[in-house]
């Protein structure tokens, strides 16, 4: 069965390329390294090698939108920092504070604070500082001053004076700070470097090289240069471990047990591992040749952490903000003038586009690391303040994009983009919200997207409790290929036709919306639905233990389960399950209905007519709404509804066959414990953590301090923690959505066979009447 990475996180390595690269570089020098010589040779038969290799699953860079929570955070005025120092509040290091933590932290933020101004970033509102988003959360960034961000629309007083009012929609964005775009870790800069850059631009114009391995190959490289890197003060400031779960010790991934998260660890730590054989090497004899000391695997590790917890797709405009650049594209596609004013980071908080202001301006889209910026924590709960855009300087319309635009400034080396936050330099700015107000000390948030635990532990290191976006996936079963029979392949035929896939997401099922009255499929998330309920809630809405179902005699069943909400499966979800239990020749009729669809289709879009919403290919079957009519259906349109229940209780019992394994996974032997355990476990860490707040508390003094065999003890311990509360917070987030699936499913199946009883009843009956 392929294990397949729900959240898209595999990095897109090509470890045979970059082997073949990295060789090539090692025994060439900047100088000698050209097209045409034995180096390029060698490049051309590894591509040609590896042309063979299926390509990595790509994946959207983590884009740090906005949406929702921190958790048990602001307990953390004691916290160990990302980089594994322990920093007590603000208060100065006296005596007794830690030398290597508070201070060396305190000291770090400030040099990176004047090397970003030397960089030409306007940091004056905002400070960089330990940060109290969650354990772990390491440093943020923090206001300096109050600023408020007007609402969109009128000003109150436009009444009185409307022309100075302005039009609805047409103000400014708030700006923080601003970071140069110029002073950004892309592709392109690892071109400029003076010494490896010809070796980057020639294998990254050959495709030899893709952009994110180059950029995290340039990281490890930086970091190795230590105090001679132009990044020297930003590296300093960034932290030295992560807790994402590849660096997790054998005891730490114990606690993923059962959990996708767990499969796609050992994926993910496999490919890495590839990768790095085939690195160590050739890089290793570059770093010689540079005069570094030898890369280790740590190293690589910590590349690829920096790069995937920090690193963004910037879309950067020809021409001013990045925000408007969108709305205009999409108002240009959809041949009206007024945008919806949806941001580069997707956040929907910059300016709209007043009506007939469409200008069409040429976006590129450039991955990179911003210093600065990446100072930023997530949290979608309450809503965070910030948002963030790419602001190119205003040039007239007409123009290309691509030779003139911030690719341009992109381009230019971090000394020479010392020009201040002026108007003639690109820059990514740290927006507020309009309608937010920020006080002095208060720590910024943005968002990184509407990202489930699953992916925020694997990329970033932390889960958050309550997270709106959480969902379960499952699998279904695949022998392997050589095992399949005809019926499979028109399983898996079908499936690919439909654009699915064996696996499937589920939100919460209180966040499903019903299908349309068309019978277009509702599948996904209803937004803003109902949040999922947690921890006590959902236990007592799933039953208790693992595999906890509706118990008791029939009648309480019954009656249990007809008190239970529908059961709303999203459309893909139904199709996909139903395509494992259609037989032969429902499969085959299936494919055909499929094929008439699509040619409708390409008709429709030929004449030019509309096209016809793309409905669910399972019918639309609300038990509720049959049982109401049960009493007037005559024998026809009963057999005709029986059959189509068949084919659902089928589906239903596969579906609640994979939440049962999925449980079981979970809780049982082989995974992590009952949920009840696992909430023990956590209010157990909470009580831990309030007591050792107490003792730590901020100022106090200790003297004298701990030695520091003690130190690194007391952090290995803080780390342990910290890793064991994300993984528990992920685990019940997944066995509180498994329970309160397995439930619903139940509950409906119980509903779905008490319907069809009653409906075979009555069509006997009416049968026996007609004879
Ligand atoms: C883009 S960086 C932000 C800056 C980072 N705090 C630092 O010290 O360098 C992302 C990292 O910040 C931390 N982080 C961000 N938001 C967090 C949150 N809500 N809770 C805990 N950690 C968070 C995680 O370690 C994450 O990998």
């Amino acid at each position: 069965m392929v294990v397949g990475l729900g959240f898209r996180a595999a990095a897109r390595d090509n470890p045979a390329i970059i082997y073949q690269i990295l060789r090539a570089l090692s025994s060439a020098s900047a100088s000698t390294v050209a097209p045409g010589t034995g180096v390029a040779a060698a490049l051309r038969a590894a591509t040609v090698a590896d042309a063979g290799t299926p390509k990595a699953e790509g994946r959207a860079l983590p884009r740090w939108l906005p949406a929702a929570a921190m958790a048990a955070a602001a307990a953390a005025a004691t916290m160990v920092a990302a980089g594994g120092l322990v920093v007590s509040g603000d208060a100065p290091p006296g005596p007794a504070a830690d030398a290597s933590g508070q201070s060396n932290q305190a000291a770090a933020a400030r040099e990176l604070e004047d090397w970003l101004k030397a960089q030409g970033a306007d940091v004056s509102k905002v400070q960089i500082k330990p940060s109290q988003a969650g354990p772990g959360a390491g440093l943020g960034l923090f206001a300096t001053a109050a600023v408020s961000a007007q609402r969109h629309g009128a000003s109150w007083w436009s009444w009185l004076w409307p022309r100075r009012g302005g039009a609805a929609g047409q103000r400014e964005p708030t700006t923080l700070a601003a970071f140069p775009l110029a002073a950004a870790i892309t592709a392109r800069k690892a071109c400029q470097d003076p010494q490896l850059g010809e070796q980057f631009s020639w294998m990254l114009d050959r495709q030899l090289l893709d952009e994110r391995t180059a950029v995290m190959v340039y990281l490890l490289v930086e970091r190795l240069r230590g105090d001679k890197s132009a990044y020297a003060p930003w590296i300093r400031a960034l932290p030295q471990s992560f807790d994402a779960p590849i660096n997790f010790a054998a005891a730490d991934l114990s606690e993923l047990r059962g959990t996708t998260l767990a499969k796609a660890v050992e994926a993910v730590s496999r490919r890495m591992r590839d990768t790095w054989s085939r690195l160590e090497s050739p890089l290793a004899a570059l770093c010689r040749d540079l005069g570094l000391r030898r890369p280790t695997w740590d190293d690589w590790v910590w590349a690829y952490c920096v790069w995937w917890s920090r690193g963004q797709s910037l879309p950067v405009p020809e021409s001013g903000s990045a925000t408007k650049a969108l709305a205009s594209l999409s108002a240009a596609s959809n041949g009206h003038g007024h945008g919806n004013g949806a941001s580069g980071n997707g956040n929907g908080g910059g300016a709209g586009l007043a009506a007939g202001a469409v200008r069409k301006v040429n976006i590129e889209v450039v991955e990179g690391l911003v210093p600065g910026l990446d100072f930023a924590n997530h949290r979608h709960s309450p809503p965070p303040q910030c948002w963030w855009e790419v602001v190119a300087p205003e040039r007239p319309t007409g123009k290309d994009a691509t030779g003139s635009t911030g690719s341009a400034s992109a381009s230019a080396t971090p000394s020479s983009a010392s020009t201040s936050a002026s108007s003639n330099a690109t820059m990514v700015r740290l927006q507020l919200h309009a309608g937010t107000r920020v006080r002095p000390g208060e720590e910024l948030f943005i968002s990184y997207g509407d990202k489930s635990n699953e992916e925020l532990l694997m990329l970033y290191g932390f889960a958050a409790p309550g997270n709106p976006h959480e969902f379960l996936m499952l699998y279904c079963p695949i022998p392997p290929q050589a095992e399949w029979d005809d019926v499979m392949h028109a399983r898996m035929e079908l499936l690919q036709s439909y654009g699915l896939r064996p696996q499937f997401f589920l939100p919460h099922p209180d966040s499903v919306s019903g299908p349309s009255e068309d019978g277009t499929a509702g599948s996904g998330a209803k937004r803003g639905g109902k949040k999922p309920a947690g921890g006590k809630a959902a236990a007592a809405d799933s039953g208790s233990g693992a595999g906890a179902g509706v118990q008791g005699d029939a009648a309480a069943e019954a009656a249990a389960a007809a008190a239970a909400p529908p059961l709303v499966l999203p459309g893909d979800v139904l199709d996909t399950l139903e395509v494992f239990v259609l037989n032969f020749q429902e499969l085959a009729h299936r494919s055909r209905a499929l094929q008439t669809q699509t040619e409708d289709r390409r008709a429709a879009r030929a004449a030019g007519s509309p096209l016809a919403a793309v409905a669910q290919h399972s019918p639309v079957l609300e038990l509720a709404a049959l049982r109401s009519r049960l009493p007037r259906m005559a024998a026809a349109e009963l057999k005709h509804y029986l059959a189509s229940l068949g084919l659902r209780m089928a589906t239903l019992t596969a579906f609640i066959r994979l939440l049962e394994i999925k449980v079981l996974e979970l809780e049982g032997a082989e995974g992590t414990g009952s949920l009840e355990q696992d909430e023990q476990l956590l209010a157990r860490l909470d009580a831990q953590a309030a007591a050792s707040l107490a003792e730590d508390a901020p100022g106090k003094l200790v003297y004298p301090p701990a030695p520091k065999q003690q130190q690194q003890h007391k952090e290995r311990e803080h780390e342990r923690t910290r890793r064991l509360r994300a993984a528990l917070v992920y685990r019940m987030g997944q066995k509180q959505l498994a329970r309160a699936w397995l439930v619903r499913a139940k509950a409906e199946l119980t509903n779905l066979l008490a319907l069809m009883r009653d409906m075979e009843t009555r069509c006997s009956s009416l049968e026996r009447a007609k004879k």
